[in-house]
């Protein structure tokens, strides 16, 4: 449950990636520590820092550059690879075309997703197959992209085992038929700077993505040094913001592991607002539960919430489909 946080804490959770493995996780006192404190950001915020992460810097710093370069090309090149429905809306969109709440996005975005077996979960699966589209220019981008989603996909599980426990459940909570072949998603995404995005230069409030929540697990963000535009509500809806921390990833919580942890844990509103000069990008990986995995609250969360089943059942690749169907002008 959200509080009044003022502030999103950092967390070092190198003793969590050095157990990750050990069957004896649990009782380490360096994974104990970061348990702790997963916990506490998981119900005070659902927004924390982490440090200590693994992913190297460099990588982690030529994924921002290389998509900055693609939104450099020209709008024709760009629309190469234009996303569509047939596509799995999988590709480019430009400016404008993602709404929230009604509200058009000052934001443009490649949208990639795991790419499904055709057939493989049939009916529910058929919206979102399709093969990913990469650009060809800049070069390597392909490359780069599935190196760094591969390692965004083993950190998540990762943390995931840390937030198994701080819930008071086992290591291997969000494997098997919950996240044991989870979904992922990435959004590159490109929020132009105050003068480019409504024609004047004056320091209007340019919404780059309006409040919303996150829908699986867990999002990590890799987000442009020095532009501090990401912003997160707390209970009395003063928004805080989450400037960039070099060497760190923002995480968020997901609407899935909501619902898993009986609303211990909280899927935090959060928007985007670019008021710089200065085009921002931001690269989020979203980590997410198997894609049909019927989701419900866990025994032991539905206990240390006082017993009461806070939400019903729901299948995770039917809110993603609901979610995807209604986020585009198209
Ligand atoms: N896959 C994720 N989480 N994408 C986040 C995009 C949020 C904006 C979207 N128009 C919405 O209203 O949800
Ligand atoms: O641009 C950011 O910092 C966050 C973007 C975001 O919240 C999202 O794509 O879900
Ligand atoms: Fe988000």
């Amino acid at each position: 449950m959200a509080t009044d946080f003022k502030s999103i804490p950092i967390i070092d959770i190198a003793p969590l990636l050095a157990k990750w493995d050990d069957p004896k996780m649990a009782q380490d006192p360096g994974v104990c520590e970061v348990v702790k404190q997963l916990d506490q950001a998981c119900r005070e915020a659902g927004f924390f820092y982490v440090k200590g992460h693994g992913i190297p810097e460099t990588l982690v710093k030529e994924v921002r550059n290389i998509t900055h370069k693609f939104f450099d090309l020209p709008y024709e090149e760009k629309l190469k690879i234009k996303m569509t429905a047939a596509a799995g809306y999988r590709g480019y969109q430009r400016v404008g075309e993602n709404i929230t709440k009604g509200v058009p996005d000052m934001h443009e975005a490649i949208d990639c997703y795991k790419e499904l077996k055709q057939g493989m979960y049939g009916a529910l699966g058929k919206p979102m197959e399709g093969c990913n589209q990469w650009p060809h220019n800049p070069p390597n981008f392909k490359e780069l992209m599935e190196s760094y989603i591969s390692l965004c996909t083993d950190l998540s599980r990762k943390i995931m085992r840390g937030i198994a426990l701080a819930l008071g459940g086992l290591p291997d909570e969000f494997e098997g038929e919950r996240g044991g072949d989870a979904f992922w998603v990435m959004r590159l995404i490109g929020y132009p700077g105050v003068s480019t995005a409504n024609g004047k230069c004056t320091p209007e409030n340019d919404i780059g993505c309006g409040a919303h929540t996150d829908y699986g697990l867990l999002t990590l963000v890799n987000q442009d040094e020095d532009i501090t535009a990401l912003q997160v509500r707390n209970l009395s809806g003063e928004w805080i913001s989450a400037p960039p921390i070099p060497g760190t990833f923002v995480c968020n919580i997901g609407d899935m592991l909501k619902i898993l942890s009986n609303g211990l844990c909280e899927s935090t509103l959060h928007r985007v607002i670019n008021n710089s000069l200065t085009y921002r990008v931001c690269v989020a990986f979203f980590y997410e539960p198997n894609y049909d995995a019927a989701v419900e609250p866990l025994e032991v969360c539905v206990r240390r919430s006082g017993g009461t089943r806070r939400f019903e059942k729901a299948v995770y690749g039917e809110h993603l489909v609901s979610k995807v169907q209604t986020n585009f002008v198209m």
